[in-house]
């Protein structure tokens, strides 16, 4: 496959979708190739239908070994649907979540196991990672005070999960990003929206520049 793989992995809040919703406006007029936006879980018509059961707040009596499959289900239907017709046709591929988040959330937020979690999602992706991961990082608290204060419409059944298991979430994306240093790049989300965008694009811009106009504009 020719075309890159791009993910943006953070705690809930962490401001992944505002960044990205700017980065796409700037990048677009630079680039030499098709830029596809995408998310997880969600991207077509099943893996939607899938995210719509697993954060409905109704769905208390979700088991966590339920949900995880859920999850890698969805992510299996969004790689055959979008990211490897994509990858096929040389597109850059820039997507909101993708594995990191099960190994984060159900590995270490549920206490299913990381290294567990990271097996079974290796069957669902048959080994494709990201290219690059930009990692926003944010302490639990800013992160769930951004989404109570500002997002109170679309508070789903892991944004009320209890501050530990947001702790726990964190604490592996940190361990992730250690241990995968050439993969995920770290960036402050607690800095100003402008900054956070600006740090992302430039790591973007410095690891796919064949996919720039010679000029950057
Ligand atoms: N750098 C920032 N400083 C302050 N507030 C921010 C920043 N970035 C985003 N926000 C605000 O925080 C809230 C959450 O942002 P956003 O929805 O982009 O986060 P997210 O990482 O996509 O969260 P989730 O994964 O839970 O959907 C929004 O109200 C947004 O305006
Ligand atoms: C892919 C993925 C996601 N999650 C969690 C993370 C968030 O709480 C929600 C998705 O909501 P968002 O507003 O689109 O960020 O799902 C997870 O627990 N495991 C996963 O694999």
């Amino acid at each position: 496959m020719t075309g890159k793989f791009i993910s943006f992995e953070g705690p809930d809040g962490a401001g992944k979708t505002t960044a990205l919703n700017t980065i796409v406006a700037d990048l677009k007029p630079q680039l030499k190739k098709q830029l596809i936006v995408t998310r997880e879980p969600g991207g077509n018509r099943i893996s939607e239908a899938i995210r719509d059961i697993i954060l409905d707040r109704q769905n208390t009596e979700m088991d966590d070994r339920t949900e995880a499959l859920l999850y890698a289900a969805a992510r299996r239907q969004h790689i055959v649907e979008t990211i490897e017709p994509a990858l096929k046709a040389n597109k850059l591929v820039l997507c909101d979540r993708y594995i990191d988040s099960s190994v984060a959330y159900q590995g270490a937020g549920r206490e299913i196991g990381e290294q567990e979690v990271y097996q079974m999602n290796l069957f669902a992706t048959a080994g494709l990672l990201p290219d690059l991961t930009i990692y926003f990082d944010v302490p639990s608290e800013i992160g769930l005070q951004r989404i109570m204060t500002h997002r109170t419409d679309e508070i789903n059944r892991l944004d009320v999960e209890q501050l530990s298991f947001h702790k726990r979430v964190r604490a592996s994306y940190l361990k992730l990003a250690k241990e995968n240093p050439k993969r995920i790049k770290l960036v402050d989300a607690t800095q100003s929206k402008g900054k956070v965008v600006s740090d992302v694009e430039t790591i973007i811009r410095k690891t796919n520049s064949e996919f720039f106009n010679e000029s950057g504009e």
